[in-house]
């Protein structure tokens, strides 16, 4: 991917990031594309790489703003989505990763150690062995936020802000939390290029 591909993108987004960033963004995405089909972490490259990836985990920046966490985790972290890209977009804010499988949490960490990021913590380890707190959970998977999940989720952080898909399948996720007890709301997120249904799930006990 051309840099200036990216540097187009964020700017039809209208994200306004330094140059620092956005060349730690452009790193990130250029070990992303070497190594990800290798290391069996994600096929997308190109454009699939940086609208479902990297846009689609800065679409949640402004409801983060709006809840100003000082920590937050990232369970299941994959290829670095959306931990890696909220540490960048967000130097002040603690993000610590946490994925169980080893040979991505080692590109997890390789990606901590060559970007620098010093905001940064990788955690390999299954959610259900971590017993430290923060300010909140990001989680962004295809998986179900069935009260079990939740349950395990909310024992890191008080509060979980899951990125979901089409309005229709979140709300029905959002009545089967509602009727096991916890306090949920959805988010709408808001996209001047990406034209994808995205939505937050907002939950708290
Ligand atoms: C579908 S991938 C999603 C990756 C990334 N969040 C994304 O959206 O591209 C789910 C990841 O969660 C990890 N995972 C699943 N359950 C976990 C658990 N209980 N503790 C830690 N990691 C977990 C898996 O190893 C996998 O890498």
């Amino acid at each position: 991917m051309e840099k200036e591909r990216l540097v187009q993108a964020l700017q039809q987004e209208q994200h306004q990031f330094e140059a620092w960033q956005v060349d730690v963004f452009y790193r990130f995405l250029e070990n992303i594309e070497r190594m990800g089909s290798p290391l069996g972490l994600t096929e997308a490259v190109g454009d699939a790489l940086l609208n479902d990836h990297l846009l689609d985990s800065l679409r949640a920046l402004p409801i983060i703003h709006h809840l100003q966490p000082s920590s937050i985790v990232d369970v299941g972290s994959g290829a670095g989505f959306p931990g890696i890209i909220l540490a960048i977009a967000c130097p002040d804010l603690q993000v610590t990763l946490i994925e169980r499988m080893q040979k991505r949490a080692q590109f997890l960490l390789m990606m901590q150690l060559k970007l620098k990021l010093t905001n940064l913590t990788v955690i390999h380890d299954d959610l259900k062995n971590v017993k430290r707190h923060f300010d909140a959970v990001t989680f962004r998977a295809l998986t179900t936020m069935d009260p079990t999940l939740v349950r395990l989720l909310l024992q890191v952080a008080p509060q979980i802000i899951a990125y979901k898909g089409r309005r229709d399948v979140v709300m029905l996720e959002k009545q089967l939390l509602e009727e096991a007890g916890y306090r949920c709301r959805v988010e709408e997120l808001e996209s001047l290029y990406l034209k994808k249904e995205r939505h937050l799930l907002i939950v708290e006990p």
